[in-house]
């Protein structure tokens, strides 16, 4: 169980003696309103002081264009979910990203990985040009925009958390001007050294929010979580790199965690004169419930130096929560002076490796402004880290709820209230999958996959075995949630070849290769073959595509017809097709799908074994079904031979592509 009540007492004293305001870092508006509000001003330039300017237009596209937009964008892009790496972790962006530029030197490098651009997609480049057009030159930097980083939020439960564009690749006030297509969201912008002087611009499909001047350095911005909401959003945010990066940059994702843990750690070491104690080894709950974590060869007396307090502090407050001196053990946490038993105990971390990630509970009797005073914030603070539980009217924190206290990274956190089951999703490996396969369906990245699931090889999977998913954590169910590989619109794509196209074009255009189209278009072996109107299946094509029924062309948003006999996959050579673009796989080599690591196919006789419940029924082949497809190797034997071997290597090579 990840989540642990820390602290060993449950009883808490309700009477606390109000507690001074929290001050923000930077802050110091002590005559602030205390629950002040957003401004929320209409279209037109908004001007935030020392010539940092918003500008909004809520119409830059009618909302027909801005649908289309929407829709071509979504289906067409490569969209992937990210993965950064914060401290040391590799966590998953809560939205899709996509990436273009107007060179491959534009490349971005953001918290451990590059993002190399791709080139750009049509619509984004006549973006582009209504964007600058509209701003007019004085806004747009000189020479355009020439970069566009595509974010996609596919329900409210995506975000970005509060961050600033302030890279140095991007100069010291750049224009970052904005599209945003599908639902409407709330964008907030808050100022750095006041928090309580923030707008809120709701960006509904077509709006334009351009930023600029010093916006970056003197604001942070964020598309808060807003969990209710189901609709999808793309933005597109252009910006002008004005000094193409050569070595890598401290990483947004880092800065924000820089903000978020280590200021109350560093203020902690500060405070207790921390010197030899690393700052990792203490846990705070915002500010007030220090906790070490008992080292090998630790002794209290060294610690107390080290921290700068007194033996009999030390041990006062280890006892008071729980400690008991004479037994202390390794990994045990003891409390520091300073722990507040009073309010620590209903704190709960929700990541033990994210200890900065903390949720306060409700109790009976609670209300946002007790709340708020138990904490030490104000109850704006309390209310804007809560918005989606506490924004509007008088809405106050219901019992057994959790609350999220500061220090909580909307970025990086995983939400407690929703401990939806969405997170907690477990797919049970079949004979013939792949990794890649199975990741480019869930939009996960194999290599996260694979630490997730302690393996080093996509090699190691066997069929049944229960493959966790990004975003699996520590807090779900052992049994989780079994995900099922639905043949849908994501990986059974399929399209027309259009004139003058080839499947090296095509390959281009989906960000993949000639041979992994080749791969799952055995029937396309024979390029003589190819001609306008062919069906083409786009890679990943996984085996439950092959008479799944449902396949959409992507271009031409037309279902594909029913006699379509997916160039060979999953049949012998059909009779020619039916339909007239498709040709027959005439002399169609055996399929020479591109390397991956395969599965083995259960052993036939290797029943599931009965202590999980959830599992899937292993594949049973009957015996008059066609020659397995694709993937799929008839026999474990030939899983391990040494062309599955290479293949392993490939398809490794091919997940790290895939990131
Ligand atoms: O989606 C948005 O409107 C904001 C995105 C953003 O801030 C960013 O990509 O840096
Ligand atoms: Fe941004």
């Amino acid at each position: 169980m990840a989540t642990k009540q820390v602290g060993g007492s449950s009883k808490r004293q309700r009477l606390l003696p109000p507690l001074p305001p929290h001050q923000p870092s930077g802050g110091g508006a002590t005559s602030k309103p205390r629950n002040p509000a957003y401004k929320e001003p209409g279209p037109g330039s908004i001007q935030l002081g020392d010539g940092a300017v918003v500008c909004l237009r809520t119409d830059l596209l009618s909302a027909s264009e801005a649908s289309t937009l929407f829709e071509q964008l979504r289906r067409e892009l490569p969209w992937e979910q990210r993965s950064v790496r914060v401290m040391g972790r590799v966590v998953q962006q809560p939205r899709l990203i996509a990436y273009q530029a107007a060179g491959p030197e534009l490349q971005y490098t953001y918290s451990g990985a590059t993002l190399r651009p791709a080139t750009w997609h049509p619509a984004v480049a006549a973006l582009k040009a209504r964007v600058e057009a509209a701003l007019g030159a004085e806004a747009v930097p000189p020479g355009g925009f020439n970069s566009c980083l595509l974010n996609r939020y596919r329900t409210g439960q995506d975000s970005i958390a509060w961050h600033s564009d302030s890279e140095p690749l991007y100069g010291s006030n750049p224009t970052i001007a904005s599209i945003s297509l599908g639902a409407a969201r709330d964008f907030l912008l808050r100022r750095n050294a006041d928090h309580s002087d923030k707008y809120r611009f709701r960006l509904g499909g077509g709006a334009l929010l351009a930023m600029s001047g010093p916006v970056q350095q003197q604001w942070m911005h964020s598309v808060p979580r807003r969990a209710a909401l189901a609709g999808e959003r793309i933005s597109l945010t252009f910006r002008r790199i004005v000094q193409p990066e050569g070595a890598s940059r401290q990483c947004p994702a880092d800065k924000m965690n820089v903000l978020t843990r280590s200021t109350p750690l560093l203020l902690l070491g500060l405070l207790l004169g921390l010197n030899a104690v690393a700052a990792n080894d203490i846990t705070d709950k915002y500010g007030f419930c220090p906790q070490y974590k008992i080292e090998a060869g630790d002794t209290l007396s060294v610690l107390a130096t080290e921290l700068n307090v007194t033996l009999e502090a030390l041990t006062t407050s280890a006892t008071a929560c729980g400690a008991d001196i004479g037994t202390l053990q390794i990994g045990q946490d003891i409390c520091l002076p300073g722990y507040d038993n009073a309010v620590c105990p209903d704190v709960l971390q929700t990541d033990p490796d994210r200890p900065w990630c903390q949720v306060y509970r409700v109790q009976s009797g609670d209300t946002v402004k007790s709340v708020a005073a138990l904490l030490n914030i104000t109850e704006a603070q309390l209310v804007e880290l809560n918005q989606d539980y506490l924004e509007g009217g008088d809405k106050q924190p219901v019992v057994g709820q959790y609350l999220r206290v500061p220090g909580w990274n909307q970025e990086l956190c995983r939400d407690f209230n929703d401990n939806d089951l969405e997170m907690c999703r477990i797919y049970v490996v079949q004979g013939g999958d792949t990794l890649s396969d199975i990741a480019a369906k869930f939009l996960v990245g194999v290599d996260e996959t694979l630490a997730l699931n302690n393996l080093t090889s996509a090699d190691q999977l066997q069929p049944n075995f229960r493959l966790k998913l990004p975003m699996w954590n520590e807090s779900c169910p052992p049994e989780g949630v079994l995900a099922e590989l639905p043949a849908d619109t994501v990986s059974c794509r399929v399209t027309q070849l259009g004139d003058g196209e080839s499947l090296a074009s095509l390959a281009e255009q989906y960000s993949t290769s000639f041979l992994k189209i080749q791969a799952v278009n055995p029937a396309l072996m024979n390029v003589t073959l190819l001609q306008p109107g062919t069906y083409v299946n786009i890679p990943p094509f996984p085996e439950s595509c092959v008479g799944a029924g449902n396949l959409v062309d992507v271009r031409g948003q037309t279902t594909v017809p029913a006699s379509y006999d997916y160039n060979g996959l999953g049949k012998p050579a059909p009779a020619p097709a039916a339909t007239p673009g498709a040709p027959a796989p005439a002399a169609a080599p055996e399929p020479q799908p591109e390397a991956e690591a395969v599965a083995p196919s259960p052993e036939p006789a290797a029943p599931a074994p009965a202590s999980e419940p959830t599992e899937a029924p292993a594949p049973a082949p009957a015996a008059d079904t066609p020659p397995a497809t694709a993937v799929v190797p008839t026999s474990a034997a030939a899983s391990v031979s040494v062309a599955s071997l290479l293949a392993a290597v490939l398809a490794l090579l091919a997940g790290a592509m895939l990131l």
